[in-house]
């Protein structure tokens, strides 16, 4: 399109431009990097439903491509990359967004409505599983090889295209005459994956509170599990249900802010540190640390942004 725009006589510029512009505006690209738990996939998918955008959260890809390693008890990744991107190869990713109109069970987040997502490998609902802390501990590690990069890559533009389509369809953007598009998360999506996107943010907020807001997110899932557990017993007639359950459904324990900030600390080591596509803020990122914003506070900056770049009225100038 950028050739047959430059190639355009003098005549035909005026409607030729239009068209370009159209172009431009009918697809619309947020990017949104920066470490863990600075509140990328919160972020990205309250935008994308204010928008009605598409979402990609590209860290459950890598996340899927990890526990297909540990299913095959592949610990020594670069000794198997070869098996490895063959499996992700032949591997379905899905990812579903159930658009939100209820408040969240994360007090953090405010009035806002954040929807839920669910991933799945191969038909299978792997949402809770990717989440685990022998994943966190060993994604990092499949991420820095160039080849697993590339096999996502390629995942992760596909996605994105179906995406896009998909927000066209969305009744509340067309209503706005916003175009079509995707917010996509992850470490190098401003940089590598997407560096013409027509915004990028590098999202970052202090290690003690990136740490303290994870442990406070696993304490509430904790509770949620605890009450289902209660509720379970209660339902339990039998002595022998209830020894069977007992076996089976044991509370998890998680782990204290200490550990949980020495564990981002080392994955955002790996990733800023890594070869290839290392986590940077790109050129032309808008940074926004979080540290002290409300959740509300930063979904509307972004989606004012947003609206700024595609020549829509921004909603929250106020904030
Ligand atoms: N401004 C904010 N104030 C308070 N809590 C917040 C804010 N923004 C996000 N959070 C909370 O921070 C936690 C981490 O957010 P989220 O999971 O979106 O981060 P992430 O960057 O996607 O993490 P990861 O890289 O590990 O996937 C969540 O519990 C989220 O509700
Ligand atoms: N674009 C991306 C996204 C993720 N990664 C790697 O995956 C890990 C998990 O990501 P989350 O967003 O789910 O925390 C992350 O630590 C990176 O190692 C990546 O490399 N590029």
């Amino acid at each position: 399109m950028l050739s047959e725009c430059l190639q355009i006589s003098k005549t035909r510029l005026s409607t030729s431009l239009s068209r370009c512009q159209l172009v431009s505006r009918r697809n619309f690209t947020i990017a949104i990097d920066g470490p863990a738990a600075s509140g990328k996939s919160s972020t990205a998918r309250a935008v994308a439903q204010e928008l009605g955008f598409g979402y990609i959260d590209s860290g459950s890809i890598y996340r899927c491509a990890t526990l297909l390693a540990l299913r095959q008890n592949i610990t020594e990744i670069s000794k198997h990359t070869d098996d490895l991107v063959a499996m992700i190869l032949k591997s379905t990713v899905e990812i579903k967004v159930q658009p939100s109109n209820s408040l969240n069970a994360m007090p953090s987040l405010g009035r806002l409505a954040v929807p839920e997502v669910q991933v799945l490998l191969d038909g299978e609902d792997v949402s809770g599983e990717i989440r685990k802390p022998e994943v966190n501990r060993m994604v990092a590690k499949v991420a820095s090889e160039s080849s697993v990069r590339e096999a996502v890559l390629g995942i992760q533009r596909s996605m994105a295209a179906r995406a896009k389509t998909r927000s066209s369809q969305n009744q509340s953007a067309n209503n706005e005459g916003m175009p079509e598009g995707v917010v996509m998360d992850g470490r190098d999506i401003g940089t590598t994956i997407f560096p013409n996107a027509e915004l990028k943010i590098y999202l970052d907020a202090s290690a003690m509170a990136r740490a303290i807001r994870r442990w406070d997110e696993m304490n509430n899932q904790l509770k949620d599990t605890k009450q289902q557990q209660k509720q379970q017993k209660q339902q339990q007639q039998s002595a022998s249900d209830a020894q069977k359950a007992g076996s089976t459904t044991e509370a998890p324990t998680y782990p204290s802010v200490e550990e949980i900030a020495r564990e981002l600390e080392a994955r955002d080591y790996a990733d800023i540190n890594r070869e290839h596509s290392p986590l940077r803020i790109a050129s032309d990122a808008v940074v926004i640390d979080n540290t002290n914003l409300t959740f509300e506070q930063q979904v509307y900056t972004i989606t004012d942004l947003a609206r700024e770049r595609m020549g829509i009225k921004p909603k929250h100038a106020d904030l």
